[in-house]
């Protein structure tokens, strides 16, 4: 059985479920799961809805592996019941499953959100920045604080490759709850619009939440636009299990960002706005965005705070505006948020520059959707001396919509382009490629086609003369390329490496 901290005996099932409509409460609680893969014995065992309505079959293993107590929705009611009877495991109906799992799972690990100053940031871009960012902040101003997001779970001393963006409600409230038994006090995580459709953030409490912008991605998942705001809005919209609502930052010079601010308003709440303009809460005054970052001073409601940053952009500049929105939210002291955002010096794969005595510059960046590619090179081109030489491709089995927007931007944005895969998945690598390289020709530039990603950045960094700039888009801090359902292992910075002959 998996061990667990706080005993979680018969009165505390019974402070937090409805009697069971058969059996009775076991005496005690060893973990919660929600799958019949990872369940355990004597776990609490959480019965759910799939895409593909309930799968018996989950339940039955659920139960083989000796789970104590089945949870599941009062619609869930079959003759799978006899099943569970005859296995001797009581069951809870509830009317609403994921907010019950929720509250459970707040309760069961000790309601370690309602304790700790959990920030979340939401948006298409900007997510992992401003998550790395906020943690920088709070763990200068003397908060201890972990970070869940793409690139990591990273709970004090157990730093792990995260395995989604915004992982599955349990292992959120886990990670919550061992964070807080770490010591840690502050939380700086991404909530993807996924896990806000998903309920996955159901239970949790947010001192603090952010909206970076909304730009095309993810209508594979979202239907449309509309769809794709709304799960965002519910970020803003939710209250905390206590009734509160978290602070709100936003930015205001985002078209959507704008139409949440009078949607916020209209719900009488105050967000706090960023932006360009003097109207905004936080707006720059004085401030130069140069090859070695950004530096200046930004204006405040609590004052000029001055700025000096390592990262570049002006899309940085945006997402340190919203950190500094939340970290005034949490009441950190100016100085502290100056100092925190110099301490980051980076985000992995986020324009991660690759070094070398070639004199080209290789820059290795996460950006995947045609707004990213847009900011990126935009960012890239006032750097650069020379040519800038874009590699890039489009992931299979995800919007197909954005492969002729993301071919339009990066031949308009280069001089020349590599067109390659992404993560193809279970597509035709080539396929996508065609649905890609109509907008590509239409801008006149330069490119060549290879489908294989290693010879790509090859050629492209073959062909780059002193003072260029080769970017390779797309797969930033990613180890892997997935081929088919299979991940290999691919590193776009190893390869790039490889290619400029540095040792490895
Ligand atoms: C499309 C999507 O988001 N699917 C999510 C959804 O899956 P689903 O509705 O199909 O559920 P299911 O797999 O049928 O399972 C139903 C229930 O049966 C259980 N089960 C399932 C299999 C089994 O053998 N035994 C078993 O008990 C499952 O744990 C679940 O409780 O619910 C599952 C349980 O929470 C999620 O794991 C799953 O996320 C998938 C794996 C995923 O990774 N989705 C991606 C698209 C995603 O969420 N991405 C965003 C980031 C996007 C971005 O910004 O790039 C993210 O937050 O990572
Ligand atoms: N505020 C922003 N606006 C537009 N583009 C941005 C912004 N911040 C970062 N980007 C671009 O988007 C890419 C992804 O950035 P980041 O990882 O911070 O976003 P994300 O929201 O976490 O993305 P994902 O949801 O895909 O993980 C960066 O590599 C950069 O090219």
């Amino acid at each position: 059985m998996k061990e667990h901290p706080v005993r979680k005996d018969r009165q505390w099932i019974k402070s937090v479920l409805p009697d069971p409509a058969w059996g009775m409460f076991p005496d005690n609680i060893g973990g919660l799961s929600d799958d019949s893969r990872s369940a355990c014995e004597g776990d609490l065992f959480f019965l759910r809805h799939g895409k593909n309505g309930v799968n018996w079959a989950f339940l039955e293993d659920a139960i083989k592996a000796g789970v104590r107590l089945v949870v599941t929705d009062s619609s869930i009611r079959s003759n799978w019941l006899t099943e569970a009877i005859f296995h001797s495991v009581p069951v809870v109906f509830v009317d609403d499953l994921l907010n019950t799992m929720g509250r459970v799972a707040s309760s069961f690990w000790g309601n370690p959100s309602e304790k700790m100053k959990v920030v979340a940031v939401t948006g298409t871009n900007g997510k992992t920045t401003s998550s790395f960012l906020t943690r920088s902040v709070m763990v200068q101003s003397g908060i201890p604080t972990g970070l869940i997001g793409t690139v990591v779970f990273d709970i004090g001393d157990e730093v792990v490759e995260a395995t989604q963006t915004t992982p599955g409600i349990l292992d959120l409230h886990r990670l919550l709850g061992e964070a807080w038994l770490k010591g840690l006090r502050g939380m700086s995580m991404e909530v993807s619009s996924h896990a806000l459709d998903q309920g996955r953030v159901s239970g949790l409490s947010f001192s603090v939440v952010h909206f970076t912008n909304l730009t095309r991605d993810h209508l594979d998942y979202h239907p449309d636009m509309e769809s794709y705001y709304q799960a965002k809005k519910r970020l803003f919209s939710r209250q905390n299990p206590d009734g509160s609502h978290p602070i709100c930052v936003v930015n205001g010079d985002d078209s959507w960002g704008k139409r949440l601010i009078s949607e916020l308003v209209l719900e009488k709440r105050t967000p706090i706005i960023i932006g360009e303009s003097q109207d905004a809460d936080i707006s720059p005054k004085n401030v130069s965005i140069g090859i070695d970052g950004i530096r200046g001073v930004i204006r405040t409601p609590k004052g000029d705070l001055h700025i000096e940053s390592p990262m570049t952009g002006h899309y940085n500049l945006m997402n340190i505006m919203g950190v500094i929105g939340c970290s005034i939210a949490l009441e950190i002291p100016l100085d502290l948020i100056s100092r925190g955002i110099s301490a980051q010096h980076g985000v992995p794969g986020r324009f991660e520059v690759i070094r070398s005595d070639r004199n080209i510059s290789v820059i290795v960046d996460y950006a995947h959707t045609d707004d990213a590619l847009e900011n990126l090179l935009g960012a890239v081109r006032p750097l650069c001396k020379g040519k800038v030489i874009t590699v890039f491709g489009c992931g299979g089995d995800r919007d197909r919509g954005k492969r002729p927007r993301m071919g339009e931007k990066a031949g308009r944005l280069s001089d020349m382009v590599m067109l390659t895969s992404d993560n193809p998945r279970t597509e035709d690598p080539e396929r996508i490629l065609d649905e890609i390289e109509p907008a590509l020709k239409g801008t006149g530039t330069p490119y060549e086609r290879i489908a294989d990603r290693k010879r790509a950045i090859f050629r492209a960094i073959s062909i780059a003369r002193p003072g260029d700039s080769v970017v390779i888009a797309g797969k930033g801090h990613e180890n892997y390329q997935i081929l088919g359902k299979i991940k290999h292992h691919f590193d776009d910075r190893e390869v790039a490496r490889e290619a400029l002959g540095i040792d490895l």
